[in-house]
């Protein structure tokens, strides 16, 4: 079997020294999806915290994009974010720069080179999202689900192995929150494998994946029930 895209064994999630979630073991594969639950507080953010190398894991043992969690330096920690989409509640888009300069900002950031390969980026991304026209619009003068959309669209610009997202549809309609699901269906089907973090649960029934649930400072696995 391939390597998956993200491990953990017997791993200790931390914040701030304190134990939050304990001996946590799971993989994704490659092109999986699945939901991240539980109640508040619970370690849902902390865990995708962890493996996108923003808590450092201190216990158990860990793998991301190939990258060895335990091992990773600082001076990588970009790198492997370039191989993840990272998707949060509130949008976190520069609001001083249009949507097509916030994604530039990004290409920037990562490396990327030459005026007209960058453009293309950007427009590939934001058709990709279904908002090819709104490269020069302010993010403000953008609705709650387009903008989620441009963050979506952000996240993908590196073709990420791994989208990691914590309650996308938080702030978001029920219809509009679909609109999201479909989007994600459709990059999942792409070949990202999706971590989704979500208090709603309709989504789960209406679009049924593996479910990890954080419970009482456990990980408990859909796929193991
Ligand atoms: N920056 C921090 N410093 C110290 N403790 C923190 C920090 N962030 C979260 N915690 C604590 O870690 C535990 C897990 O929080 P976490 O944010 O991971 O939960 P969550 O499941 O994502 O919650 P929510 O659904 O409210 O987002 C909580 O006890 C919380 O108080």
């Amino acid at each position: 079997m391939s390597e998956p895209i993200a491990e953990l064994r017997g791993a200790t999630i931390t914040q701030e020294g304190r134990a939050v979630l304990e001996n946590v073991s799971f993989a994704l594969e490659k092109s999986e999806f699945s939901y991240l639950v539980g109640r508040t507080g619970a370690g849902k953010s902390s865990l995708l915290k962890t493996l996108y190398a923003d808590l450092p894991l201190l216990v158990g043992s860990g793998t991301v994009a190939g990258f060895d969690l335990v091992s990773l330096p600082a001076s990588k920690v970009p790198y492997l974010r370039r191989r993840l989409g990272i998707v949060f509640q509130d949008f976190q888009l520069l609001s001083d720069r249009s949507v097509g300069e916030n994604l530039l900002f990004v290409l920037n950031a990562t490396g990327w080179r030459g005026k007209a390969r960058k453009q293309q980026r950007v427009q590939e991304v934001l058709t990709q999202v279904g908002l090819s026209g709104v490269a020069g619009r302010m993010p403000h003068r953008l609705s709650g689900g387009e903008q989620q959309r441009v963050v979506i669209a952000r996240a993908l610009l590196n073709e990420p192995v791994l989208l990691l997202a914590d309650e996308p549809t938080g702030n978001l309609d029920p219809e509009v929150a679909d609109g999201i699901m479909e989007l994600f269906r459709e990059i999942n089907h792409a070949g990202t494998a999706i971590l989704m973090a979500t208090h709603n649960f309709q989504l789960l029934e209406k679009y049924p994946h593996r479910v990890l649930t954080c419970k009482e400072g456990q990980l408990l696995d859909s796929a193991r029930a």
